[in-house]
């Protein structure tokens, strides 16, 4: 398989690393451009990978077009180029439909949505996909592993759950900082907390029943089941949910 990819930025860079770096049988990368700075340092690691002349040589030169632009920028961008019939074309881009894309992209036909993750550079993403597509489904296997998501509501909220990782570190540096109201140093205190949180981190690679996990953790009297009944009382987790559905909301309004 060939591929094309138009918007080398940062998810684009970690596709083409899990795809091109110390891999068997790296296949042919074709970038645009855009943005020279890491297309020139992705094509000077990897001996498959070449920058384009500009987006239609992409177009032109790749039978798999990826599309892991802005999508603000996507409708400029695409409305320009010429796709051909028989291509396969794969978006990363959050918020655009596949009514869209087909509009974007005619003739061609066989197009997917996808929400990769930073992961995919080592080959340890789970990638949704949607509509099924055994294309997509092939590149994101190697890159980890696809998840065909047949359902469109069912992919818009895996979308949106990724929104979470901001507060994610925030709620870290919730506690950090307590334990430096505390009078922790804050090396010391950012330390303590990331060592404790990354050690569950890799946890999880193990075991995801989060219910029971919350419960393992939590010894009947104990100080973890004091906090998090102190959290569940005050909302903390109905607000996780009514977060989670604005931001729902704002996918479906882009
Ligand atoms: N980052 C992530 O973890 C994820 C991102 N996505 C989606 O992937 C898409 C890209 O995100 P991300 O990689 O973070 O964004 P970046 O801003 O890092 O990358 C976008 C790239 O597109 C380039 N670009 C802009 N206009 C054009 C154009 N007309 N032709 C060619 N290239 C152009 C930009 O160049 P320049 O720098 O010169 O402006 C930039 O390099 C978004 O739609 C996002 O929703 C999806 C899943 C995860």
């Amino acid at each position: 398989m060939d591929y094309g990819v138009l918007g080398v930025g940062a998810i684009a860079a970690a596709i083409v690393t899990g795809l091109c770096d110390d891999a068997d049988g790296a296949p042919p990368v074709l970038l645009s451009p855009r943005n020279a700075g890491i297309a020139a340092d992705l094509a000077g690691r990897f001996p498959t990978v070449t920058v384009a002349a500009d987006n239609q040589a992409v177009v032109d030169g790749a039978s798999v077009v990826l599309l892991c632009l802005r999508p603000q920028d996507a409708r400029e961008a695409l409305g320009r180029l010429r796709f051909t019939a028989g291509q396969v074309v794969i978006s990363a881009m959050a918020g655009v439909s596949v009514g869209e894309l087909l509009r974007l992209v005619a003739p061609a036909t066989d197009v997917a949505r996808t929400i990769p993750l930073p992961s995919v550079a080592t080959r340890a993403g789970i990638t949704p996909i949607h509509p099924p597509n055994a294309t997509a489904k092939a590149l994101f296997d190697r890159l980890g592993e696809a998840l065909e998501v047949p359902d469109l509501a069912g992919f818009e909220a895996l979308s949106a759950s990724t929104a979470t990782v901001a507060a994610h570190f925030a709620y870290l540096q919730a506690i950090s900082g307590w334990l430096e109201m505390r009078g922790l140093p804050k090396d010391e205190a950012e330390r303590y907390v990331a060592s404790l949180f990354a050690d569950l981190a890799t946890a999880l690679r193990g075991e995801h029943d989060f219910a029971q996990l919350a419960r393992d953790h939590a010894t009947r009297g104990g100080i973890n089941e004091l906090f998090h009944e102190t959290l569940a009382t005050a909302g903390v987790f109905d607000d996780v949910r009514g977060g989670l559905d604005r931001v729902l909301d704002r996918l479906h309004a882009l």
